[in-house]
């Protein structure tokens, strides 16, 4: 049996990644399907989706359908669509920017209400990225931890630009959709220190610059449509 076929009998998940724009959702599902990073900015207009095929513990593998929303399209008309019917929802900030943290309520409140006719009640996740600007952090792990406590939402911090547990991120929120335990080793991992690195925080980050397409797919991934054109 090829790849693909084996591929379109997995089971396949709905996972949704939202926040304000520039939190690194498209470097978050970038990073997880293709195992890259970008430096440069490109915002994303309307939606991008990726397709990546994971192993959970007891031979089990399943497809997890990314589809990273652009930071713009909240209060849009098509946002509900996009996000109803979803397996798993990572809620993305960045650590360094409090407004991204402040704004989740708007996201989170969003993904409830167009969940509410839904059959499906996703599984949410808090995700802190950019932990390789620890020393920029704006954001106390302790108001992080603690709207997950009040939200029941698996807690994570990642980082898209190393890397990070990246893939440890998706995994749990799929292993907790399936209600599979992930073993200690898995976990461990994410609690793994990364040293901050001091960056020069210079245009990269806040110009919003037009880059030419994305590079190709590795083999494993699918980067299906990019609507809008990225302009
Ligand atoms: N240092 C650092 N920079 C990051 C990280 N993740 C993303 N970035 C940078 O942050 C900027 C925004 O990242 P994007 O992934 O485009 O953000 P987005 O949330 O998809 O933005 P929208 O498309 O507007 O919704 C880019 O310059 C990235 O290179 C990270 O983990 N660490």
């Amino acid at each position: 049996m090829s790849d693909s076929e084996e591929e379109s009998q997995d089971k396949q998940l709905k996972i949704v990644v939202v926040g304000d724009g520039a939190s690194g959702k498209t470097s978050l599902a970038t990073r997880f399907a293709q195992e890259a990073f970008g430096k440069q900015y490109k915002q994303t207009i309307g939606l991008d989706f990726f397709l990546k095929r994971i192993s959970l513990p007891g031979n089990l593998n399943v497809t997890l359908q990314v589809w990273d929303i652009g930071g713009q399209t909240l209060g849009g008309k098509m946002l509900d669509k996009y996000v109803y019917g979803a397996h798993g929802v990572l809620l993305v900030y960045d650590i360094t920017n409090y407004q991204s943290f402040e704004n989740l309520e708007d996201w989170f409140s969003m993904v409830k209400k167009a969940n509410e006719e839904s059959d499906i009640q996703p599984v949410i996740s808090l995700v802190g990225n950019k932990i390789d600007l620890e020393h920029m952090r704006t954001v106390k792990s302790d108001k992080h931890q603690r709207f997950c406590q009040e939200n029941g939402l698996i807690s994570q911090f990642v980082s898209a630009k190393t890397g990070d547990s990246v893939y440890l991120c998706f995994q749990r929120l799929a292993a907790e959709i399936l209600g599979v335990k992930l073993n200690k080793a898995e976990l461990e991992q994410s609690q793994r220190v990364v040293k901050a690195d001091i960056v020069n925080y210079s245009q990269d980050t806040v110009a919003r610059t037009v880059n030419p397409p994305r590079s190709s797919m590795s083999p494993e991934s699918l980067h299906y449509f990019s609507s809008g054109g990225n302009t």
